[in-house]
């Protein structure tokens, strides 16, 4: 996708994304509530036409159908409660222009593939909420799309559910491409190789996420004394060592460039203005405090 963008009026939901998803990978859009995950996925997928960019899949040519491509689970999917899993398969299985008899030995193979071949003949009324989204799994994975896009497939889900589908789609990676938004940090680690984290429907970081984790590890001191921190440390602001401070009434949070001289800068200044010092502490960023900076902006 390049330079996406989904305007509302004067508003942005997606503003200028651009990011390439590679194939045989999993990648997931991260982002807090309103950061434009859906309207990405639903440009993906078709559902929804970009106000401006262009969205390129290397299997077709520009401006072709990309459906039969892709499969797309929708954060909140509606089925009719009365029929059957394995009648809904096959209702999905035969839209996606399956043959009959393909579609229903799609549709057999697939409720055995997401562990519900059991309930194949019950009716979806009756289905828990961790088996209706296997169920959605399995709808999107009937024509055995080149790209799986699933929208917070575990933000409903009870711990044991999230557990289940989160090691699903581990399996699920193995044979398609796989894009899904979630909020949760720690989702996206445990299953997708990149990430695109978002914010207020702009890109704010994209990458292989083990990178990512190593990039962000930027060394921070912290310091505690007795009173207000910035009334003693304010002026270590300028120095060059030092790239930001927050302050949090005795405690200053300091990211620093080039940690050896600015702990014996720091040191020596504490001992030189006899500052009352109560801790003094080397520690490292995380990605946890790019998202959280991410979450809480
Ligand atoms: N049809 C619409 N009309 C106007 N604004 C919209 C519309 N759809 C989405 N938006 C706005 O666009 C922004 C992005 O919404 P989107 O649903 O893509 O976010 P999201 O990251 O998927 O959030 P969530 O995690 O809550 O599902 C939000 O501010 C939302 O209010």
């Amino acid at each position: 996708m390049n330079q996406l963008t989904k305007s509302y009026g004067k508003e942005h939901a997606v503003r200028d994304v651009s990011f390439a998803l590679e194939n045989g990978r999993c990648t997931a859009l991260l982002g807090p509530n309103g950061a434009g995950k859906t309207t990405i996925l639903k440009m993906l997928s078709g559902l929804l036409k970009p106000t401006d960019g262009t969205i390129h899949f290397t299997k077709t040519k520009a401006r072709k159908d990309n459906r039969k491509y892709i499969g797309f689970l929708p954060q909140h999917p509606v089925f009719y409660d009365w029929m059957t899993g394995r009648e809904f398969l096959m209702y999905a299985g035969r839209l996606s222009h399956l043959s009959f008899n393909e579609a229903k030995f799609r549709a057999d193979e697939l409720l055995t593939r997401v562990g519900i071949e059991e309930a194949g003949n019950q009716r979806i009324g009756k289905y828990s909420g961790g088996m209706k989204q296997r169920l959605g799994i399995a709808q999107a994975m009937i024509h055995r799309p080149a790209l799986l896009m699933l929208d917070e497939p575990v933000s409903a889900l009870d711990p044991i559910g999230r557990r289940e589908i989160l090691q699903m789609m581990k399996d699920l990676k193995k044979e398609t491409t796989l894009l899904f938004s979630t909020h949760i940090l720690n989702d996206a680690e445990e299953v997708s190789d990149d990430v695109l984290i978002l914010r207020k429907g702009l890109k704010v970081a994209e990458g292989n996420i083990h990178d990512l984790r190593t990039e962000q590890q930027k060394a921070k001191i912290h310091v505690q004394v007795k009173g207000m921190a910035a009334d003693w440390l304010q002026e270590w602001r300028a120095w060059a060592q030092v790239e930001d401070i927050e302050f949090e009434d005795d405690l200053a949070k300091i990211r620093v460039n080039d940690l050896e001289q600015a702990k014996k800068l720091m040191l020596k200044k504490i001992v030189q203005q006899e500052i009352p010092l109560i801790s003094f502490e080397v520690a490292r960023t995380t990605l946890e405090d790019l998202f959280m900076e991410v979450v809480n902006q």
